[in-house]
Formats: C-alpha cells, structure tokens, sequence
C-alpha cells in the first residue's frame, strides 16, 4: 500500500482525552491519538511543548492526569509483563552500569530476556549500530551518539509491537543517523507500531506516515509529513520527495 494511504487500521495504542499536569503548570492538555500495528507517528515541537511527557504516557511510564491509554484495548501498564513483552522504549529514562563495557551492557540484556543465542544477537547488535570498534569501552568512554546508539541496541532485545523512542537521532551521526532510518523502516514493513519525538525533520519526512505538531501541549496540527513539517520546521520545503 503506498504511503499515506494507511487509514482505517484497527489501533494498537489509544490515547483518549489524555492530560497530564504538574502541579499548576499543564504540560499536556487533552489529547486523542491512535497507532495502528505498522504505522509510524512522529511528534515534533519546541523544547517544553509535551513530547517527552505524551510518550512517558504512551509508554505507560508515568499516570495521566485525565484520560486512559490503551494497548490493544487494555489499559496500559508498563509494570505488567504482558505489556512488557509487546513494548521497547528508547527514552529520557534508560541508563547504563558505569562498570560495565558495551559488550557486557548488551550480553546482560540478551541473557535477561532469555535470547537463545546470546552472543551472536551480541555480535549483531555491535555490527547493526556501528559500535563493534567500542565494544570493550566503558559507557564514560563513548560519545554521546555512541551512548544513545547502545540504548537503542539494549531497547531493542524485546520482542516487540510497540517501539517508542525520544529523540532517537539526538547525537547520531549522518551514518548512525541512516541506520536508525532502516532500522525503524523494518521495523515497520515487520508490523511493529513506531512512536517518536524529533526536533529534526529529516527522520520524520523519511519514516513517519504521520506527524504531530504540539505546542505548549496542546496539538497544533497533525496530518501528513509534507503537510505539517513545513509548519514546525519553516525553512523546510514543502512537498520534499520521501
Ligand atoms: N517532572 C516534571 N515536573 C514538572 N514539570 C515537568 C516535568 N516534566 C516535564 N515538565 C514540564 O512539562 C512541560 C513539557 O515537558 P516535556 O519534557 O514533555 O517537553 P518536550 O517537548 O519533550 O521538550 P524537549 O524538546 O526539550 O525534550 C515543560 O514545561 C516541562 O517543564
């Protein structure tokens, strides 16, 4: 099907009238949103507009002020393992063992989550995201791309429905940059539902079938990339080929 004709899919995730506050100060207002299996939504927006906040949401991370979140029309819970299982969450929260190498980081996650080969999923995930030549360094000894890029490879050990990821390409590099365009690309032609928030456009005009602009919390816009980035993102051409 070609892009941008994906409509009418049942949702995976639902977000109904979703709010969150803190204290006085509304960092999201009420918001609708549905991701179907295979589809890819991208939030865009200045620095405080929600998009952090919208995924802890989606991600059952944190409790919505008003609203519900639903998994295949279950209430989400992150701290149920049914939940756990179907959910990869590449975010603000994800942390690393200062004592631990790149490898042993990886090795640990294989053997938690029960990867029947171990250290060829190990060997491939170094390949995949290009840290092969940093597999024996300690996580203070990487670059901050190359730390993201980890999270991304550890994040990815669970098999999965749903990948919801904060700003991904902060600190990647062109080449690591491209990776996580394929990446999520697969991810996508394997069925998987993709949620993100960006500050670059590049990502989301390749990936996403959808886009959606928040301000101050509040949806601005949403609709086709070529349609709404040119908004968030005014030096950005409309209509630019995928
Ligand atoms: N734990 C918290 N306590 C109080 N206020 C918070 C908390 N987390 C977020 N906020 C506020 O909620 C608003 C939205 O923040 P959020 O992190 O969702 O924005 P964002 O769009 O992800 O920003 P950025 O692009 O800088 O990552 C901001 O005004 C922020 O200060």
């Amino acid at each position: 099907m070609a892009k941008g004709k994906k409509v009418a899919r049942p949702s995976l995730l639902a977000l109904r009238q979703v709010s969150r506050h803190y204290g006085g100060r509304v960092a999201l207002h009420p918001i609708d949103l549905d991701l179907a299996a295979g589809e890819c939504v991208a939030l865009v927006g200045h620095n405080g507009s929600g998009k952090s906040t919208l995924l802890r949401l989606a991600a059952g991370r944190d409790t919505p002020t008003s609203g519900t979140v639903r998994l295949d029309g279950a209430p989400l819970d992150e701290n149920d393992p049914r939940v756990r299982a179907r959910l990869a969450v590449v975010g603000d929260l994800s942390a690393c063992y200062p004592d631990l190498t790149v490898r042993e980081h990886l090795a640990l996650v294989a053997v938690s989550h029960g990867v029947e080969e171990p250290l060829t999923w190990v060997d491939r995930a170094l390949a995949d995201r290009g840290l092969a030549e940093h597999a024996e360094a300690l996580p203070n000894s990487l670059s901050s791309g190359q730390l993201q890029s980890l999270l991304l490879a550890c994040a990815l050990v669970r098999p999965r429905d749903l990948l919801i990821l904060d700003e991904p390409e902060q600190r990647l590099d062109p080449g690591a940059r491209q990776r996580l365009a394929d990446l999520l690309k697969a991810e996508l032609a394997d069925g998987v539902a993709v949620l993100f928030a960006t500050h670059h456009p590049d990502l989301a005009l390749h990936v996403a079938d959808r886009v959606i602009l928040l301000e101050d919390g509040v949806l601005l816009a949403q609709g086709a990339p070529e349609a709404v980035l040119p908004t968030a993102f005014p030096g950005l051409a409309a209509g630019s080929a995928r």
